[in-house]
């Protein structure tokens, strides 16, 4: 799709992170313009559908004004379960006691609504280990803050990578934006990227 719009994107989020990540596929939104809905699942929403419908809602319930709007969401689940975004120490304890030492997966959907309304959708799932945390470790990673505001209670971009022994996926997914599939949807949608 040509036109003057065909580089312009809006940014339909409020982290940080997305912002860092989009700047890497060499992106400048035109916009930062974050979305403002209901993010509860539906009783009984797999994480799957969920992340997918969250990162939907949140591209159509913005108005490009003639520009794409990218928007992402990411959650942390342990087995169907989807664990909260931690917002205090109690509950970022609670999901790091979870985590301890077993597999979990981080999903990461992605949707961009185009100029004329098509929304294309895409889902990164990346699996990720942490060692068996000893309470001081947890303790001190409790004492970093670094929790704060994050899907499951850890950032992988910053201390708690050191004490993730494996990981199987996409890193930047984990972060929040997974930049092969924001890459490959951006140019599907026929945006001006290299
Ligand atoms: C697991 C993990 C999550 N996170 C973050 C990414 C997301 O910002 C946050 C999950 O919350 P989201 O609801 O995906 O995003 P948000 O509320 O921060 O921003 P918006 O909805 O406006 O786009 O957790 C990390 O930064 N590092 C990690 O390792």
């Amino acid at each position: 799709m040509a036109g003057p719009t065909s580089t312009a994107l809006v940014l339909a989020s409020a982290s940080p992170r997305r912002r860092e990540l989009i700047a890497r596929l060499g992106v400048e939104p035109v916009r930062i313009d974050p979305a403002d809905i209901d993010e509860t699942p539906h009783d009984g929403e797999l994480p799957r559908a969920y992340v997918a419908r969250m990162a939907r809602e949140k591209a159509a319930a913005v108005d490009g004004r003639g520009a794409y709007v990218l928007a992402g969401d990411t959650v942390v689940s342990a087995g169907r379960r989807i664990l909260p975004k931690a917002e205090d120490e109690a509950t970022a304890r609670e999901c790091l006691t979870l985590l301890s030492g077993r597999r979990h997966r981080v999903m990461s959907g992605i949707a961009l609504a185009a100029p004329d309304g098509t929304i294309r959708e895409k889902i990164s799932e990346t699996v990720v280990r942490f060692k068996q945390l000893s309470q001081e470790e947890i303790d001190a990673y409790i004492a970093s803050s670094e929790w704060d505001g994050k899907a499951g209670g850890y950032a992988i971009q910053g201390h708690a990578e050191a004490l993730i022994a494996w990981i199987q996926g996409s890193h930047s997914g984990v972060v929040g934006l997974p930049l092969y599939e924001t890459r490959a949807l951006l140019k599907a949608a026929g945006f001006a990227i290299a």
